[in-house]
């Protein structure tokens, strides 16, 4: 549980960052002081903001400038890259079509995910895996065994319940699989800086996250590379280019209905870079009291902030915070949020290091991360 933080925290990361390829990182004065910084900001607040993180601020600016490029398309070219079920929930969506808690969000965006491959799914896709195979999987023989005694047609119709919820499931997030949509790309090719711009971006922040989790990992007490192999070796991750319409601004495609540009919500995964808008401030983020404090912008930093999957693995030691967005500036407000995930078919759960600190009881379930992840994006769009 967040603490009643008025504040979020600012910290230079690089002292970590030059350490981060020495195996003896860990004993680094320099690196232990960044790990104590993250240690706290993590246990109190769940976010905090990064400076000294080695991204050019040119190319920090050119990928708003870029992102505000697009969305002053008209709307049928910015439709050219429509979100669909068909593009594996990538894409561009309008206003008021991505939803939190019922709620259309009052912004528009390009979501992007990882390519999914087959041999991301773990035991339970590669069952799923090639034409049709899912029938064998719903009537398998196994469904048949059950421990409790019951009825054996109420058996078959719990465990036809169950497994057909899972095919469900996995279904959707077979529609992740690019394979699936090769024939769609979900990146604009106008303006035409977009893509290449968001590729150069995209890897160095791919980078950028997973050294800050190697500060994680040690403010947890852990090896630098607790969070490599199984857990998070072959990362999944999304990026989200968003763009928040001024409160006043009624000549977008879909008139604003409320204020909310963003709902109240946790991250998903594992550790979230927001790069947002110098002069807006419209991320806010909730104390243990209930207050909103706001992530006001400060230029050539990244705010950063922990997901679901990171609060599992700390047994709760950590905090994914609510946070929400409204832009109540007369001016359109945008922000490029990238959201480090663990592998796609990693079993979370809390970590031993961290039960042992959290009174030797795991006090939060077990969860496979892509099921997490496809729960998530299915409450989140009406299809
Ligand atoms: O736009 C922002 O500042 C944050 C967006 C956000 O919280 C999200 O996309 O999860
Ligand atoms: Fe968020």
């Amino acid at each position: 549980m967040a603490s009643n933080f008025k504040t979020i925290p600012i910290i230079d990361i690089s002292p970590l960052l030059k350490k981060s390829d020495d195996p003896t990182m860990s004993e680094d004065k320099g690196v232990l002081e960044v790990c104590n910084l993250l240690d706290r900001a993590c246990k109190e607040a769940g976010f905090f903001y990064v400076k000294g993180h080695g991204i050019p601020d040119s190319l920090i600016n050119a990928v708003k400038d870029v992102t505000r490029d697009f969305f002053d398309l008209p709307y049928d070219e910015k439709n050219k890259i429509k979100l669909s079920a068909v593009t594996g929930y990538r894409g561009y969506q309008r206003i008021g079509e991505n939803i939190t808690l019922g709620v259309p969000d009052m912004h528009e965006a390009i979501d992007c995910y990882r390519e999914v491959t087959p041999g991301m799914y773990g035991a339970l896709g590669k069952s799923l895996e090639g034409s049709n195979m899912w029938y064998l999987f719903w009537f398998r023989p196994a469904a048949l065994m059950v421990a409790k005694p019951r009825p054996c047609w109420v058996r078959t119709l719990l465990i036809y319940q169950k497994e057909m919820y899972i095919y469900l499931l996995f279904h959707r997030a077979m529609n992740l699989y690019m394979d699936k949509c090769d024939n769609v790309d979900f990146r604009p090719s106008n303006p035409s800086n977009f893509k290449p711009l968001m590729e150069e971006y995209l890897g160095l922040l791919k980078d950028l996250s997973r050294r800050i989790m190697q500060g994680i990992s040690i403010a947890l007490s852990g090896s630098p590379n607790m969070f490599e192999g199984e857990r998070a070796g072959d990362p999944f991750w999304v990026m989200r280019i968003i763009g928040y319409p001024a409160l006043s601004d009624s000549t977008n495609a879909m008139k604003l209905d409320n204020d909310i540009g963003c709902g109240a919500h946790t991250d998903y995964g594992l550790l979230t870079l927001v790069n947002q808008d110098d002069d807006i401030t419209a991320l806010q983020v909730r104390n243990r009291s209930g207050e909103w404090i706001s992530a006001v912008p400060i230029p050539g930093t990244f705010v950063c902030n922990i997901g679901d999957m990171l609060k599992i693995l700390s047994n709760g030691l950590y905090e994914s915070t609510l946070h929400r967005v409204i832009n109540s500036s007369p001016k359109y407000r945008v922000s490029v949020a990238f959201f480090l995930e663990p592998n796609f078919d990693a079993a979370i759960e809390p970590l031993e290091c961290c039960v042992q600190h959290t009174g030797g009881v795991a006090k939060l379930g077990r969860a496979v991360y892509g099921e997490h992840l496809v729960r998530k994006v299915l409450t989140n769009f009406v299809m």
